[in-house]
């Protein structure tokens, strides 16, 4: 390999719980990416996608707190700045790669536009190619309702349509439609459980806007010329509020998406929490655009994970072990038109009536 040459930046994006992770983690494990350095950037206050990428090593930045499409675009070109200095220094391995998944909620554009505008980062990292994931059984939602899901499709150069072995034939076709309708150029294949070849990164990337759809173009041309940034508050008031607005088509503020992080002390009931969680999403799954969570679970020695994308709700995980001594249950919510403090509520009043039915068997069987 030519040391002297571009490294390739690579973006993994696509909308809330549409695959990215499982992508990553299914590419990274692959003997071609032993040299990638990989950036992971989550919405709300507390991410969860470190603990369920299995590589965390000096080359792995984690960006939290905020969306790197608008305010973290300054903490994107010093995290990457850094990265290629101690690359340099010898500080972290030689990687060949930088890998950049996205939040869901965030614009492709300011991204692309930040690595190909930096005079000092342009001249080490070229973009390589970028990757969309899209959630076939979901797209209808995503694609319908979010300008930024269509965004990250329209700038793709290849997009996966995920969960193509739960949807059926003509979800996937409408998905795929959608896509195409969305980009033209872009290549679409269907995957399973992240399971794309090495060869879903390679290639060089059509970073060049003439490559694009007008309107793909019109975004990127904005992004190169600045005018795609800043588009919601900062950071800190994030952080301190635990909500975010989430941008519109025309930069003006749609609607909002706020995050809720709850976490819990006590060991979770699995019956009450399963009950609680499927009454939300029979009732408002349409509102529900994410839900992630770490939970020690009553009787399991290791962590669960339980994913949600709308009312869809995945098998539930276990991870092989703790990484901390802690075993705090984590849940982060990434809802709109839904009271995160009511669902709060919600939450902790079925877990205490879990905890009580549970004491009553249990007193009753003595
Ligand atoms: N059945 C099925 N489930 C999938 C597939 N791809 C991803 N999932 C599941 O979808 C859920 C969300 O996947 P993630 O990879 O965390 O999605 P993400 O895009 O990284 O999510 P965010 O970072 O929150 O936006 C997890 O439970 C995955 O196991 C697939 O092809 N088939």
């Amino acid at each position: 390999m030519d040391e002297t040459a571009p490294i390739p930046v690579n973006i993994v994006t696509g909308f809330l719980g549409s695959g990215k992770t499982t992508l990553l983690r299914h590419v990274l494990a692959h003997p071609a990416f032993a040299r990638a350095a990989v950036l992971i950037n989550e919405f709300g206050e507390i991410g969860l996608d470190h603990l369920l990428v299995e590589r965390l090593d000096p080359s792995t930045v984690l960006m939290e707190s905020g969306c790197i499409c608008c305010t973290l675009q300054e903490d994107l070109r010093t995290g990457l700045r850094n990265l290629h200095a101690r690359r340099a220094r010898g500080e972290v391995p030689r990687f060949d790669r930088v890998i950049i998944e996205t939040t869901g909620l965030a614009d492709p554009a300011p991204v692309m536009a930040t690595v190909m505008n930096d005079t000092m980062l342009r001249h080490h990292m070229r973009i390589g190619s970028v990757v969309a994931t899209v959630d076939a059984v979901n797209a209808p939602t995503s694609l319908g309702r979010f300008a930024e899901s269509r965004k990250q499709v329209a700038l793709a150069d290849r997009v996966l349509l995920t969960k193509v072995d739960i949807a059926d034939e003509a979800q996937c076709v409408r998905a795929h439609e959608h896509v195409a309708a969305l980009n033209p150029h872009a290549r679409i294949e269907r995957t399973v459980q992240g399971a794309a070849g090495p060869d879903v990164l390679a290639g060089i990337g059509s970073a060049d806007p003439a490559e694009r759809s007008a309107e793909a173009r019109r975004w990127l041309d904005a992004a190169l010329s600045g005018r795609a940034r800043l588009r919601t508050g900062p950071a800190p008031e994030i952080a301190r509020a635990r909500l975010a607005r989430f941008h519109g088509e025309d930069g003006t503020e749609a609607d909002e998406v706020r995050t809720l992080v709850v976490t819990l002390d006590e060991p979770v009931e699995w019956t009450a929490f399963g009950l609680w969680l499927s009454l939300l999403v029979e009732r408002h799954g349409d509102k529900i655009l994410r839900l992630k969570a770490l939970l020690n679970v009553e009787g399991s020695p290791t962590p669960v994970v339980v994913h949600g994308v709308h009312a869809l709700l995945h098998p539930a995980e276990h991870l092989e072990r703790w990484l901390d001594e802690g075993r705090q249950s984590l849940l982060v919510f990434i809802v709109q038109g839904l009271s995160p403090a009511l669902l709060e509520r919600s939450l902790r009043s079925f877990l205490k009536l879990g905890a009580r039915v549970r004491e009553a068997e249990t007193a009753g069987q003595a």
